[in-house]
């Protein structure tokens, strides 16, 4: 099969994006893993799937793959990207998007600098939903939030869900930070049913942080935008960060945005398209 595909990146973090809103496309687990690898294929770290909406009132669907062609909830610097390619495309006209995922809604808006703000909903904080098994462990207190010990690694997260799983740690110095050794194992702890993305947090100030995620099947990227929201809800419920806070990711800036609890998180931050082209899988 040959197959059109529109490279991306929001921040760093890439993509290959599939058009299916004229015909149905289902890839198997090996054309997406294939798509994904940086050598034998396009290259990428999730593989977007753009399809028709099945609810009225929703614009398109949006499908998430990791580049193991593993399914998953959510990626923010993809649903970004997601609509640059459906604005450049002419699939809309539309500046103020709304989509549907795998198991949520969400909507998008192109900003007249090119920029695309996401409404990311709210966080979620039951451990079963993220799900995180949090028995027998005692949490520290802090702010208005937990941190939960992790003694077999020798860490301690902040857990919590932005419709995908995330586990945020504080640390001095994101670029000594041990990301490539401690990333793996919390990311695969077996308290995490459905492994977890985990940030490394460091503070630079109350309104300015920078991070560094170590995602659930693609490793470290160069920014993770639904990572940058949980790290930054984490530290506001910790009391480290106002409300309004600029994330450094090593491949780009996000503005991150949570007007008070019971509010959506918003994130603001760039979507490119890198190159089109065609690929037989
Ligand atoms: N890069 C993403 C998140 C992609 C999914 C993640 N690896 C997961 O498995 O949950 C983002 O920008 O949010």
């Amino acid at each position: 099969m040959r197959l059109r595909f529109t490279k991306m990146h929001g921040a760093g973090n890439d993509f290959v994006v599939l058009d299916a809103t004229r015909r149905p496309l289902e890839l198997s687990a090996a054309q997406l893993r294939h798509l994904g690898d940086r050598r034998l294929g396009v290259g990428a770290d999730q593989i977007l799937l753009i399809e028709p909406a099945s609810t009225p009132g929703v614009d398109f669907r949006y499908r998430i793959f990791n580049n193991t062609g593993n399914e998953v909830e959510h990626c923010g610097n993809g649903s970004r990207c997601f609509v640059r390619y459906v604005v450049d495309h002419g699939l809309t006209d539309k500046k103020t998007i709304r989509v549907e995922t795998v198991n949520n809604q969400l909507e998008l808006t192109l900003a007249d600098d090119g920029r695309v703000r996401v409404d990311m909903n709210r966080p979620i904080f039951d451990l079963a939903r993220v799900p995180f098994d949090a028995s027998g462990l005692v949490p520290r207190a802090e702010g208005g939030f937990e941190l939960w010990p992790l003694a077999d690694v020798g860490v301690e997260l902040a857990v919590l869900s932005m419709g995908n799983p995330h586990a945020v740690m504080r640390v001095a110095d994101v670029d000594s930070a041990p990301v490539a050794t401690i990333g793996p194992r919390v990311e695969g702890h077996p308290r995490f049913a459905r492994r977890v993305n985990a940030g490394f947090l460091q503070l630079l100030s109350r309104r300015e942080v920078r991070l560094r995620v170590y995602e659930r099947d693609a490793g470290e990227t160069l920014a993770c935008g639904s990572g940058a929201c949980a790290a930054v809800v984490a530290g506001i419920r910790l009391g480290w960060l106002d409300r309004r806070v600029e994330v450094h990711a090593r491949g780009g800036d996000l503005l991150i945005e949570w007007p008070d609890d019971s509010a959506s998180v918003l994130m603001t931050g760039p979507a490119v398209t890198v190159f089109e082209g065609e690929i037989e899988l």
